[in-house]
């Protein structure tokens, strides 16, 4: 069956703040969206598209930066919507094929493993939904209106991307209207009634968020195992 790897990059990056949306600041001499979109060329070899989901204000930087790095793929260019799930909804409906495998990746998540590239779209052909996930590293407590009280952290998993799902799965979910507690595609497919599979994430696998993100991702750079990344 036919993978297909939507690539999120419709955000603003207001957490971040820098002066462009934080898919587009460089790493190691290219802008991360670059370099995650070609996790997935260099690690998927046959039968997968690239739909690309751009914000309509960034079309024209993208295309910029691919003439600046003669970056010469072509993808399904999608234009995203005002919350991320509107922008997974507006990728999906592009997709008409009926049978076949859906993963979702955030564009500021560079670091994603072949490893657990190759886990997700292998563990889909046993089940509905496939997620990548590591351990909760830090000691937490749950706050209310009485309090505060431990956790204990061995109960929580630390949620990442590329999701991936069967397409029924995740069309018949997405049919839903917006909620402010679908934080991510796994929340909206257990809305519908499905069950997640959760398999083991890669920890450098980090979304690029804050300052502090940014800052780790440019020492990461020089430690993704598969390939060196050019100038
Ligand atoms: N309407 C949106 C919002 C987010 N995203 C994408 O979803 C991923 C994860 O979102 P997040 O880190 O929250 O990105 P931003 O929305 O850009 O950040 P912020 O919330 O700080 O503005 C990012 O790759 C982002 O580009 C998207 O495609 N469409
Ligand atoms: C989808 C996600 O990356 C899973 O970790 C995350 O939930 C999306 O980003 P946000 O920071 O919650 O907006």
């Amino acid at each position: 069956m036919k993978n297909y790897i939507i690539i999120l990059a419709a955000g603003k990056g207001n957490r971040l703040g820098a002066e462009m949306a934080k898919q587009f600041l460089p790493l190691n001499g290219k802008p991360i969206l670059m370099h995650t979109i070609d996790k997935f060329i260099n690690n998927l070899h046959h039968n997968f598209e690239i739909i690309l989901v751009l914000n309509k204000d960034d079309i024209q930087i993208w295309k910029n930066f691919c003439e600046l790095f003669n970056y010469d793929h072509s993808f399904r260019i999608v234009i995203g919507g005002k919350e991320r799930f509107h922008s997974v909804k507006n990728a999906l409906d592009t997709i008409e094929d009926p049978h076949c495998y859906i993963g979702i990746h955030d564009a500021v998540r560079p670091f994603v493993s072949k490893k657990v590239i190759n886990a997700v779209f292998t563990e889909i052909r046993e089940h509905d939904a496939v997620v990548p996930a590591v351990s909760m590293i830090p000691t937490i407590r749950r706050i209310n209106e009485k309090g505060n009280m431990g956790m204990n952290r061995d109960e929580f998993k630390v949620i990442q991307t590329p999701q991936v799902f069967r397409s029924e799965v995740i069309k018949k979910a997405y049919e839903t209207s917006y909620q402010s507690h679908f934080f991510d595609d796994a929340t909206v497919a257990e809305y519908s009634g499905y069950t997640i599979k959760l398999i083991e994430g890669n920890e450098e696998n980090i979304k690029i968020t804050l300052p502090i993100d940014y800052i780790t991702a440019k020492a990461l750079k020089t430690k993704t195992p598969e390939y060196d990344i050019p100038n």
